[in-house]
C-alpha cells in the first residue's frame, strides 16, 4: 500500500535533512505507526506521502501511485486527519461533511452516519465555528472517512480528547481496519501504538531506528520477572522471580501452591521504555 525508498527532504536544500534515507513499506490491512518525539521526521515524512510537500530525492509509491506524479485520483483512495483541524468555521458539522463529499467522485458515505459515529449527533447543525477543540478534531476525523479511504492516514487521532471519546475513535480505528482500511498513524503516544499497531518504526532526527510488531519488541527487550504479593503467616510478602531461571520457576509454583497469591504481574516492557532503549530519546 506504501513504499518509501531512500527518502530524504531538507526544508534548506541543504545537507541538513528533516528526512534522511527513511525506507519502509506497509501491506495492505496493516496498521503502521509512525513514532518519535517532537521534530523527528513524522510530518514532513506523512506530507510527502500525501502530496503537500514535494518529493526532493528518493522513491515513493502510495496507493498504487508514484508520488512523483500524483493523480488526482489518488485522492479518492485516501483519507487524512490531522493534528491541526482545518473545518470551515461558517458551516455547521454537517454542511462540512457535504461540502467535503461533493469532491470525490467515488461513493461516500452519509454525513448523518459519520457524525452519528463519533458522537456529534445533536451539534451537526451548529456551526464548526463554534465547535471546541476536540469537537473539530472528532470533525475532521469523521470527514477522513467520507470516502471509504482504502488508505487511511491519522495524525495523533486521540490527542486533546477525554478518555471515554478517545476509546470511541479506537474502536472506529479498529473496526475500519477489520473492514480493510489501511492505516499510518503518526504519534508520540506510545499507549495508542502499542494497542492499535500491527507494526511500529521508530524515527529521530530523520532517521527510523527500527521497524518490528510491539509483540516482538516487548518479547525482546521486555525483562523476564513477575512480581508476586502474597500472604504467609498474616504478612504481605512482596518477591520477583524470573521466569527464566529453573531454581525461581520452581519458587514461583511453590508459592502458589502454598500461600494465598494477591497479586501477579508479568513485568513487561513498555513501547516507551523500548523507544528510549533503543534510541537513547525520550518521546517529547
Ligand atoms: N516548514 C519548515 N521549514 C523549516 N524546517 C521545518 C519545517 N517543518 C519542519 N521543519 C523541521 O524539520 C524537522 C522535522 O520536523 P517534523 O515537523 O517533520 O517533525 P515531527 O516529528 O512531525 O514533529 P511533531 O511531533 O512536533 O509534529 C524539525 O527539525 C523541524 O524543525
Amino acid at each position: 500500500m506504501i513504499k518509501v525508498k531512500n527518502l530524504y527532504h531538507s526544508y534548506n536544500n541543504d545537507e541538513n535533512y528533516a528526512v534522511n534515507d527513511v525506507n519502509f513499506e506497509i501491506k495492505k490491512g496493516e496498521i503502521f505507526g509512525f513514532l518519535g518525539p517532537s521534530g523527528a521526521g513524522k510530518s514532513t515524512t506523512q506530507n510527502i506521502l500525501v502530496g503537500l510537500l514535494q518529493l526532493q530525492k528518493g522513491e515513493v509509491e502510495v496507493a498504487g501511485y508514484d508520488v512523483k506524479h500524483i493523480k488526482d485520483k489518488m485522492f479518492n483512495k485516501i483519507g487524512m486527519s490531522f493534528e491541526q483541524s482545518n473545518v470551515y468555521s461558517k458551516m455547521s458539522g454537517i454542511e462540512n461533511l457535504e461540502f467535503y463529499r461533493k469532491l470525490f467522485d467515488v461513493k461516500t458515505r452519509d454525513p448523518k452516519e459519520l457524525i452519528k459515529l463519533v458522537g456529534l449527533d445533536g451539534k451537526e447543525n451548529t456551526k464548526a465555528g463554534k465547535y471546541s477543540k476536540g469537537m473539530k478534531h472528532r470533525l475532521t476525523f469523521a470527514r477522513s472517512m467520507i470516502n471509504n479511504p482504502e488508505l487511511w492516514f491519522l495524525d495523533e487521532p486521540t490527542t486533546g480528547l477525554d478518555p471515554s471519546i478517545a476509546a470511541n475513535i479506537k474502536d472506529i480505528i479498529k473496526q475500519e481496519n477489520e473492514k480493510g482500511a489501511t492505516v499510518f498513524l503518526t504519534t508520540h503516544n506510545m499507549y495508542i501504538a502499542d494497542e492499535l499497531c500491527d507494526r511500529v518504526a521508530f524515527i529521530v532526527d530523520g532517521k527510523i531506528r527500527l521497524i518490528d510488531s510491539p509483540k516482538a519488541l516487548k518479547l525482546k527487550y521486555g525483562e523476564k520477572l513477575v512480581d508476586v504479593e502474597y500472604i504467609k503467616n498474616g504478612e504481605l510478602i512482596k518477591e520477583q522471580f524470573s521466569t527464566v531461571a529453573e531454581s525461581e520457576k520452581a519458587r514461583i509454583v511453590e508459592v502458589i501452591n502454598n500461600y494465598d497469591i494477591q497479586t501477579m504481574h508479568t513485568k513487561e516492557a513498555t513501547l516507551e521504555e523500548i523507544f528510549i532503549k533503543v534510541t537513547g530519546r525520550g518521546l517529547v
